[in-house]
């Protein structure tokens, strides 16, 4: 039986329904729990994840990233660690570390080769998560980041109402059709009593290289309308550049010093 008064979910935990129910294990110790998510798939959510990592972890704290797309991990490549594989003791799993100690999960550890696809239903889906946060050894995180998969089904159920959650960031696009779905996940964390901490516009600008204007990617959508309707704070725009695109090819490394200062007052903001 879950105990609600441990539980950051509270509003959510009802110890006869045990919906606050996975128990983390005793090693463990995680001060925040924060999930990245987006209605939608495509626009950043393991990009932003993975940069916001590097930037916590370079301001000394202890952080993890728990790669809750199953089917769609990108975590592994994105941290520059594609090649590497999870350890077990017969119980428990060990996390995967990148050089900064960034300690990450994701199911491309297990399985024989990055392509192999995992065909799982639902239920199968949603017991790989919930093992990756109760049966990993994290040990003491500062904060553990859950890189959510697209939209609002069985996953971004199981984080919001079965974890220990502390918030979620909302990763979108300056773009109407977007705004519409990343709102349908607003709405939906809100349904459960789960904190939307603010969205992280992705893609928001890009830069001429020669004059440094910054160039709106696309004209005439209404972001300003989108945060007022939605009651939601704006915590960043990070721009389109081929730094952020690199990423995908040989990991998070080093971070210029204009994506720093972006970082930076996201961070300081959440
Ligand atoms: N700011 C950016 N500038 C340039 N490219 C970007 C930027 N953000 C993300 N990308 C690229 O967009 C693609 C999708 O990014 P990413 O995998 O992070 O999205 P996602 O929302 O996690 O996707 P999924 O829904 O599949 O989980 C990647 O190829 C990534 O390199």
């Amino acid at each position: 039986m879950s105990n609600c008064n441990s539980c950051p979910s509270k509003g959510n935990c009802n110890t006869n329904a045990n919906s606050c129910g996975v128990v983390n294990h005793p090693y463990n110790k995680i001060k925040k729990v924060i999930g990245v998510m987006s209605g939608k798939g495509g626009v950043g959510k393991s990009t932003v994840t993975t940069l916001l990592a590097k930037k916590l972890n370079s301001l000394g704290y202890n952080v993890g990233i728990l790669d809750s797309d199953i089917t769609g991990p990108s975590i592994p490549r994105l941290m520059g660690l594609k090649d590497e594989r999870a350890m077990s003791n017969g119980n428990d799993i060990y996390p995967v570390a990148n050089e900064d100690n960034i300690k990450t999960m994701s199911i491309n550890y297990m399985v024989d080769t990055e392509s192999q696809p995992v065909v799982w239903k639902g239920p199968m889906i949603t017991n790989a998560v919930k093992q990756f946060y109760s049966n990993v050894l994290w040990g003491e995180l500062d904060y553990l980041l859950i890189d959510m998969p697209p939209g609002t089904g069985d996953v971004a159920m199981t984080v919001m109402q079965s974890l220990p959650i502390n918030g979620v960031i909302m990763v979108s696009v300056p773009q109407d059709m977007i705004s519409m779905i990343v709102a349908k996940a607003i709405n939906m964390a809100k349904m459960l009593n789960v904190n939307v901490l603010g969205v992280i516009e992705n893609m928001s600008y890009i830069e001429c290289p020669d004059c440094n204007k910054k160039i709106k990617l696309f004209d005439g959508e209404e972001s300003d309308v989108f945060f007022k309707e939605n009651n939601i704070d704006l915590l960043g725009e990070l721009p389109m550049t081929k730094e952020i695109i690199n990423i995908t090819h040989n990991g998070v490394k080093e971070i210029s010093d204009d994506l720093d200062s972006i970082l930076s007052n996201i961070v300081s903001k959440l």
